[in-house]
């Protein structure tokens, strides 16, 4: 016995001598570098040198979120595929992009499914047939026709609350006459109360009453399942329960929330006579939801996690939406002034707007929030896994278990396929349907978001209206103004960060306007 303890120690120690420690590590690399090179699938794709030998560049680039502009950048420099790390591939070519999304054969990413935050539902699951009952059970409520009779409410929660707290902000300001607003955080906030009060069933306003719990839950709720997709170790016990309690707590809390909202409702509804009419909002039309194949029903808990879906879904991304669109609109004044006469030649003020009004008489406010979705669009990557068999794209064979990457942000400045396009040119989303087809902002095919109308209720309307009612200018003090351009001569855009929505990375610094009541 102790002399194979010397024996092993003795090699150890041998083992661990620089001299041998640097060999074995060379000799590692040198076997890495020869097979990204000679032996790897990816060894013809182009793409930088240290992504081929290791996926650590990638995770870097993702954790300090700043995937959407390297993917940007390098479509200008390899061409619309190219290598993301050893196993991945980045495609920013829309007809690619098109071919991966419009069927079931290239599944979303497995690390989808390393998130067990909640039950399988609609966004996460990686299962066609979930994903397939699901979106015939959640689909009617999502159509037109059903959200027109959530308009007020959607009106009310956020158009009206936000008129409320900026008149409350500009009669608190120090001239009464103009306020300084974080438009980033007000737009998140009511954005947050419009998903919550259609999905819970009770109006919320976190914007005016400064109750911003659910925000918080959202935010960690999202942190969370970040870190339960690059690292399935984060939902043992020792996280849950020590070392990232405090995020686990909030997810419970979300959670306990839907939970309420569903029983509070069921509750209701058995008070009701026959010829009372239900509510009519998401939280009604989920519990009603049947599949019209199978004839299946969501059960209480899933018609929470889906709710809660919503709210992780759609929050973040209409409200970051309208943001980047406020914001481009002040870096280019001649469009800003453009659409405010749009507006205020269409409506008379106090008139409140609504998401026909903007339809049927605002093409070139439509325009201009088509061309912001295009330029920063706010969900940024969707991977999909290579099937059995592999696929070959643009000449290069991408095989079975690999991802290809879907840049949005890649596809929507392709210059093959748009002209000029890092400017924010709106025009080019006026008559053309063809453009706001290609447009890949809200994915296309199978999995295309179901919340796209929905989104588009809430962005018109509201941009109408507060064009319509206040007057909006930059503070001196702003670090992105029009005037500060970059070497193509385009205005330079505030820096953003890709954490689940592509938000702007410091909004209280390059968020903020002087709003004052119209002139
Ligand atoms: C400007 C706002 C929005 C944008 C840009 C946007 C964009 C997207 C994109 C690109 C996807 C596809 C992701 C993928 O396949 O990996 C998606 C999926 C989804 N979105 Fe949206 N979204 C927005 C608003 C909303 C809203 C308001 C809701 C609901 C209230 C919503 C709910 C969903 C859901 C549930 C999915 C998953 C669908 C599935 O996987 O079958 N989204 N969204």
């Amino acid at each position: 016995m102790t002399f194979i303890f010397s024996l092993l120690a003795d090699t150890l120690r041998v083992l661990c001598q620089p001299l041998h420690i640097f060999g074995a590590l060379g000799s590692f690399f040198a076997y890495k570098v020869f097979y990204a090179l000679y032996l790897s699938p990816f060894r013809n794709i182009p793409g930088p040198f240290w992504s081929r030998i290791s996926g650590l560049p990638a995770l870097y680039h993702e954790l300090r979120g700043v995937e959407p502009e390297l993917m940007i950048s390098r479509t200008e420099k390899y061409g619309s595929i190219f290598i993301i790390d050893p196993e991945r591939v980045g495609i920013c070519d829309p007809e690619i992009a098109q071919t991966l999304l419009l069927s079931h054969a290239y599944l979303k990413d497995k690390r989808y499914g390393n998130i067990v935050v909640f039950e399988p539902n609609v966004f996460l699951t990686i299962d066609p047939e979930l994903n397939k009952q699901r979106r015939r059970q959640l689909g009617p409520a999502m159509t037109l026709a059903n959200l027109r009779h959530m308009e007020p409410a959607i009106l009310d929660v956020g158009t009206k609350q936000l008129h409320k707290k900026w008149d409350r902000d500009i009669e608190q300001s120090e001239d009464g006459q103009k306020a300084r607003v974080c438009y980033q955080r007000d737009f998140m906030l009511m954005s947050f109360d419009i998903i919550s009060s259609l999905g819970f069933g009770q109006a919320h306003t976190s914007l005016t009453s400064g109750d911003t719990r659910i925000a918080k839950w959202v935010h960690s709720t999202l942190v969370v399942m970040y870190l339960q997709a690059v690292m399935p170790i984060f939902n043992f016990g020792l996280f849950r329960r020590f070392i990232a309690k405090s995020l686990y707590d909030n997810v419970d809390a979300f959670i306990s929330l839907g939970t309420q909202a569903v029983d509070n409702r069921r509750r209701y509804l058995s008070t009701l006579s026959t010829d009372e009419d239900k509510p009519k909002d998401i939280l009604q039309s989920y519990i009603e939801a049947e599949d019209p194949k199978s004839r299946i029903r969501m059960t209480p808990s899933q018609v929470v996690t889906e709710t809660i879906i919503n709210l992780l879904a759609g929050s973040d991304t209409s409200s970051n939406t309208l943001a980047w669109t406020i914001h481009l609109l002040l870096l280019h004044p001649q469009y800003y002034s453009r659409i405010v006469m749009e507006v205020r030649e269409a409506f008379a003020p106090g008139h409140l707007i609504n998401y026909s009004d903007c339809k049927a008489s605002l093409p070139f406010l439509e325009a201009c929030i088509y061309e912001a979705m295009r330029l920063v669009p706010v969900v940024t990557t969707m991977p999909r896994s290579m099937p059995r068999g592999g696929a070959t794209f643009n000449g290069h064979f991408i095989p079975e278990g690999y991802t290809c990457s879907i840049s949005i942000p890649g596809c929507n400045r392709n210059p093959e396929t748009w002209e000029n396009p890092h400017a924010f040119y709106p025009e080019r989303f006026l008559n053309n349907e063809a453009n706001k087809k290609q447009m890949l902002t809200f994915s296309v095919g199978v999995r295309v978001c179901p919340g796209k109308t929905l989104a588009w209720m809430e962005i018109l309307p509201i941009l109408a209206n507060v064009l319509s009612k206040y007057d909006l200018e930059l503070p001196g003090d702003a670090l992105f103004t029009p005037d500060r351009v970059d070497k193509k001569g385009l205005p330079v855009l505030m820096p953003g960060v890709a954490a689940g929505a592509r938000v702007p990375r410091f909004p209280e610094r390059d968020c903020v306007v002087l709003v004052s009541k119209r002139s």
